[in-house]
């Protein structure tokens, strides 16, 4: 078996060799039809475009996207193609998790804010949102959540409408997948419109993907006080995003919200997983995250000790200092575990 595996994907190199015969490995953005014409498998990222242009008269049959977005699949191609695919369900979302309970602590740190005198939005309640939804609840936020299709589904007892989301929140924040058309349509769903139905001037956060929010429109609501301030971690255009809004923003970052090595190294064990079920093989494989190098955290606050573990500050830093480095920052991105990884002593 043939696999063309995303050269930006950790902890893959020994555990593949144990299942595939070759493996080429390449930059995301590189995948070509003439380099996967052989391949009978791909393991990508969101950087390649899986469509008609790339696939067709290959031999691809299995793609796995080690990430839990697949807005980069035509799947409609796939389907017609005969081609097999799979994502990653869940593997980041204790990492998302942990950026926004950073950024919801650097709100109270830096701003002034009092969480729990707060109301949070959660717009898209899957594997992130539910996370999310447990650490707002645990800052003492008053959590409103808005997933349609759930509602659809469970009925609405436990859901708000996004105009009931506009109207009571000083927090609003983004997981929903992005789809570019139908019934649940998430493209541009935060518009001028929108943001002209907001009534308590909340923080926007974003780590969805970049085209949820239309940036012209984000960036005047930020100009006039319709939102006090924004988190952007993903962007319309990325590389190319948008300067003016990465200064304007309280913290914005490279799309890591999902980088933690925990995260990853699911990403890439469910890949592989995939892969062994759908040729069938069976193979003994081990992913594990790295330890970190700091593995015993002293803090006198649960805030400082989070901050310790994940400051996003730290990847906004780097974003604004070199922003033309959008896609070496993700590539080269430096070890972070999430909290299982450390022990809390108190001085
Ligand atoms: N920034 C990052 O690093 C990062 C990391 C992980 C995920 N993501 C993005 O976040 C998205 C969510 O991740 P997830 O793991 O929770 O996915 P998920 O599929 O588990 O959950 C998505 C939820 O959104 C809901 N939804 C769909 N359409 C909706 C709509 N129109 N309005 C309201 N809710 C809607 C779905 O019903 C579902 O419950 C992913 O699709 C991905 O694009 C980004
Ligand atoms: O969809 C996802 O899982 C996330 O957006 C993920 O963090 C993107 O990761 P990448 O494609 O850079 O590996």
């Amino acid at each position: 078996m043939k696999v063309i595996v995303d050269n930006k994907i950790p902890f893959i190199k020994e555990a593949i060799g144990k299942i595939a015969d070759e493996v080429i490995y390449v930059p995301g953005k590189d995948f070509t039809p003439a380099l996967v014409k052989d391949a009978d498998a791909l393991i990508i990222r969101t950087r390649t475009q899986c469509n008609r242009e790339l696939l067709q008269g290959s031999r691809v049959q299995f793609i796995a996207t080690a990430t839990i977005g697949f807005d980069h699949i035509d799947t409609e191609y796939c389907h017609e193609a005969g081609i097999t695919w799979t994502n990653a369900p869940g593997c980041n979302s204790a990492s998302v998790a942990q950026y926004l309970q950073s950024t919801l602590l650097l709100i109270n740190l830096l701003k002034g804010k009092n969480l729990s005198e707060m109301t949070i939005g959660i717009v898209g309640v899957g594997n992130v949102g539910i996370k999310v939804a447990k650490v707002a609840r645990e800052l003492g936020m008053r959590v409103l959540l808005n997933d349609l299709p759930r509602e659809e589904k469970e009925g609405s007892t436990n859901f708000c409408s996004l105009q009931f989301l506009a109207e009571e929140c000083d927090v609003i924040t983004f997981h929903v997948p992005l789809y570019k058309e139908g019934k649940y349509k998430t493209f541009h769903l935060a518009d001028e419109l929108f943001f002209r139905s907001l009534k308590r001037s909340p923080i926007i956060i974003n780590t969805s993907r970049g085209e949820v929010i239309e940036t012209a429109a984000l960036l005047k609501a930020l100009q006039t006080g319709l939102i006090s301030d924004a988190v952007i971690d993903v962007w319309e255009n990325e590389p190319d995003i948008n300067l003016t809004l990465l200064y304007k923003v309280f913290i914005g970052t490279p799309h890591i919200a999902g980088y933690s090595a925990d995260g990853k190294a699911n990403a890439t064990r469910m890949s592989l997983d995939s892969l062994c079920r759908h040729f069938g093989i069976q193979a003994d494989y081990h992913i594990a995250p790295p330890e970190p190098e700091n593995p015993i955290i002293i803090a006198s606050t649960p805030t400082e000790a989070y901050l310790k573990m994940y400051d996003p500050r730290k990847d906004c830093e780097a974003l604004r200092a070199h922003p033309e480095l959008f896609e070496k920052l993700r590539g080269d991105y430096p070890l972070r575990r999430e909290k299982t990884a450390f022990s809390v002593i108190t001085p």
